[in-house]
């Protein structure tokens, strides 16, 4: 995701710097005339705004409060933007140290997966304690986004996303189930994708995922191992207000057997997989 969202910011003309823990994958931005630095720190220091794009919360605090993180190259007039999906705890325990560098925070998932991060067509879910930061970043959210939602504390950001997140992990888990039924009692599953298309439960994730689904092809968008990281730290949140979520716990159970069986990284469509071996199981 922070592929794509790099390579908008340089073909609009803004001044780049990147850097990835894996060095390889920044040369396309680098031969488009991006500048590269060799650590977060470095990237910190040498930039009005740092966005931070990664995988989890480990690696998030990582980056920023780790050995060379970022943290040591913020100060006063400086912002750090994170559009990693996290907890909220998270978020706010990364806020609070660039916040006492003298530096802004925003947190800002996103919605929309690889191809809107394209087509600069996402939607961020941006929260800070600070609005002045989400201000003067938004002519770069805008470069990066179709739409964005300012929704107040840190905290509000993630719990959005996460939310989002949950609703979808159920929602790809119950069409996978229909899909296997559907084809089970002798229907043909490319009508009933065509049937759902057509009504209100019509969306454009089972439209554009299951024709490939049926076909057993998973090109990897959303990454499996993130759907499922984003459905445990769901149940996290939910848990925290003792709010019942059995559909996505029960969701959650499917992506983490999709793991076992070696999915964490194709698309999370592919879960159908885990339920496929669940019927295999008790034939
Ligand atoms: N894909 C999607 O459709 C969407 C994803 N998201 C969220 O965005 C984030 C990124 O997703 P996506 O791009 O798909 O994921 P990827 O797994 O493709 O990329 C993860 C990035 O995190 C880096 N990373 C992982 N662990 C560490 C670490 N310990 N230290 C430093 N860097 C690390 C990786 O570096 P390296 O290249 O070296 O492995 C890579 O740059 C996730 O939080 C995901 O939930 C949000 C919206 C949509
Ligand atoms: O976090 C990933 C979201 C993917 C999407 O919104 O399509």
């Amino acid at each position: 995701m922070g592929s794509p969202m790099a390579q908008n910011l340089i073909k609009a003309g803004c001044d780049v710097t990147v850097w990835n823990r894996t060095k390889s994958k920044c040369d396309p931005f680098i031969s488009l005339g991006a500048k590269y630095r060799s650590s977060p720190e470095e990237v910190a220091a040498n930039c009005d705004v740092t966005f931070a794009m990664l995988a989890d919360p480990e690696s998030a605090i990582d980056v920023a409060c780790g050995k060379n993180g970022v943290l040591s190259g913020m100060g006063p007039g400086k912002g750090y933007v994170d559009i990693s999906t996290v907890d909220g705890a998270t978020s706010k325990m990364i806020n609070g140290h660039i916040k006492a560098t003298g530096a802004l925070f925003l947190e800002a998932p996103v919605s929309g997966s690889k191809k809107p991060a394209e087509d600069g067509q996402l939607i961020f879910l941006t929260a800070a304690g600070d609005r002045s930061l989400y201000d003067s970043v938004a002519p770069l959210l805008n470069i990066l986004g179709k739409s964005r939602f300012y929704l107040g504390e840190v905290g509000n950001g993630a719990a959005m996303k996460l939310v989002v997140n949950m609703i979808m992990g159920s929602m790809m888990a119950s069409f996978s189930e229909g899909l296997l039924l559907s084809k089970k009692v002798g229907l043909d599953p490319n009508v009933l994708v065509e049937v759902v298309a057509q009504g209100a439960i019509s969306a454009p994730m089972y439209s554009v995922k299951g024709p490939s689904m049926v076909k057993s092809h998973y090109p990897t968008a959303f990454p499996l191992k993130h759907q499922q990281k984003d459905l445990r730290l769901a149940l996290g949140l939910a848990e925290s207000v003792s709010q019942s979520t059995p559909i996505a716990a029960a969701a959650n159970e499917l992506y983490k057997v999709a793991k076992a069986y070696g999915l964490s990284d194709e698309d999370f469509s592919a879960v159908i997989e885990a339920l496929k071996a669940k019927s295999d199981d008790s034939a």
